[in-house]
């Protein structure tokens, strides 16, 4: 299969999973295997009773998927019972023409990967090493090299938008390749919560941990979302035991580090960090625009390098923000035919720059201040009490009351999920501190310029 045969069967696939219960998808379109031999889509099904009751079903809704994703050059269907040929053995079935190895294997893969919810754009080659990643990349490369090994669970940590589902499913994506018989999921926690109460709802629990519990790796993202969930905590607590007992492997992310998930079993939390835990701190400048040249190849275009300096220096809460400024300086461009010149690129984003200056964000006064005291962002979050640590968080909080509209909780939040007599008590402490020390108020004040200059 070529890379566009590939991407449409991934396309048609993933639209019908979108569409079907997970019991019709997995029953009816995972065991497909599919191949395009020029204008005609061939599906080989493992056997008539598949065969008949997808073509009855499918049919029409796959040949519209495919011949709108192709732009007509796929337009026809067929099915027939078989199997393509894995090695360079015969092929099974009559329908079964000798297939070549890879493009079987490609068409599986995509299969697989759309079962596991992985998207194949996040892997490691698009995923760019910086000092702000380095140890959480190199873990999660370990990992996916060698699953189930010592590093298990891995967790994974850091603010908002800085690349932990990039890794995750970057992990997942190996082992899928890797092994063709592996069984990766990877899910939000949120929707392994949404996915356990439908279980429940339809009396299908024991097929719900069935099936949790059979896998290789599973990844789940942003589980300080369990918090408050007693009914998932306990039943993800099993399933992490079922996992680690058998040595699959298991990838968890978080906002914040394992043992500052507050609303969590003491049990749970204290297991999170039993493996390897790895934090993923906001990208220094030279990162942030190494990302920008990757992510506007990936788009096609070839980035300026002071644009490139321009826009890494001018948006700096997260990744996902940089590459949102991104495309909307391509799409200008696009729309207008311009070069992308660094005037054009200051006219382009004027809208974006002039919002995220007016609003400044928790996550970049925590940036600014630990890069002023030369710490990382995630030391700010943490417990830590240490003084060199303390007061840098206590101006950061300060700042944060000073220059945002977040409430006294929020900024807790914010900070490792404090509380918010901690957040008064620091505003209160840089308040008496700048009048009695020299050296706060200066700092206070720098701070504050850089801020919002
Ligand atoms: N080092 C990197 N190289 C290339 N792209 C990156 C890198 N880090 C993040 N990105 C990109 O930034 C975007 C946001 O990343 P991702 O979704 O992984 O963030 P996250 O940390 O999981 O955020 P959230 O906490 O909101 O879930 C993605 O498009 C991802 O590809």
């Amino acid at each position: 299969m070529s890379g566009n045969a590939v991407a449409l069967w991934e396309h048609c696939i993933n639209q019908l999973k979108a569409e079907l219960t997970s019991a019709e998808f997995n029953t009816w379109i995972l065991p497909l295997q599919a191949r395009v031999d020029g204008p005609l889509l061939r599906l080989l099904a493992p056997n008539r009773f598949v065969l008949d009751w997808t073509r009855k079903h499918y049919a029409d809704r796959l040949l519209e998927l495919c011949a709108r994703h192709s732009q007509g050059e796929v337009s026809e269907i067929h099915f027939e019972v078989g199997e393509f040929a894995r090695e360079s053995g015969p092929a099974k079935g009559k329908g079964a023409r000798a297939g070549s190895k890879a493009s079987v294997i490609d068409s599986d893969l995509a299969t697989r990967r759309a079962a596991a919810n992985l998207n194949a754009d996040f892997n490691f080659d698009t995923f760019v090493e910086g000092k702000s990643n380095q140890l959480a990349r190199a873990a999660s490369i370990q990992i996916a090299r060698n699953p189930g090994g010592t590093y298990n669970p891995l967790f994974i940590y850091g603010g908002v938008g800085l690349g932990k589902t990039h890794l995750m499913h970057a992990v997942g994506n190996v082992i899928l390749a890797s092994n063709p018989s592996a069984r990766v999921v990877y899910l939000h926690s949120e929707r392994f919560v949404a996915e356990m109460i439908k279980a429940l709802q339809h009396n299908r629990i024991e097929d719900f941990k069935k099936t949790y519990r059979s896998v290789n790796a599973l990844l789940i993202d942003d589980v300080q979302f369990f918090a408050g969930k007693e009914r998932s905590q306990e039943e993800f607590f099993h399933t992490f035991n079922a996992l680690l007992e058998s040595g699959q492997q298991i990838v968890l992310s978080s906002d914040r580090f394992p043992k500052e998930v507050t609303g969590l079993e003491e049990r749970l939390r204290s297991r999170f960090g039993w493996g390897l835990t790895v934090a993923i701190d906001p990208p220094d400048l030279e990162t942030s625009v190494a990302i920008l040249h990757c992510k506007a190849t990936q788009l096609g275009v070839e980035l300026p390098e002071d644009v490139a300096f321009f826009v890494g220096r001018r948006i700096r809460s997260n990744i996902r923000e940089l590459e949102g400024a991104l495309r909307r300086l391509v799409a200008n461009a696009h729309f207008t035919g311009k070069p992308i010149t660094l005037e054009f690129a200051k006219q382009a984003l004027r809208d974006v720059l002039v919002a995220q200056d007016r609003q400044v964000s928790l996550e970049n006064i925590q940036r600014t201040v630990a890069d002023y005291y030369k710490l990382r962002t995630s030391d700010l979050l943490s417990a830590k009490r240490s003084r060199s640590l303390a007061r840098p968080r206590q101006l950061a909080m300060a700042l944060a009351k000073e220059l945002t509209k977040h409430s006294l909780p929020e900024i807790g939040q914010a900070f490792g999920g404090r509380d918010h007599t901690t957040v008064l008590h620091a505003t209160r402490k840089i308040k008496s501190l700048r009048e009695s020390d020299a050296t706060i108020e200066e700092d206070y004040r720098n701070l504050l310029r850089m801020l919002t200059l």
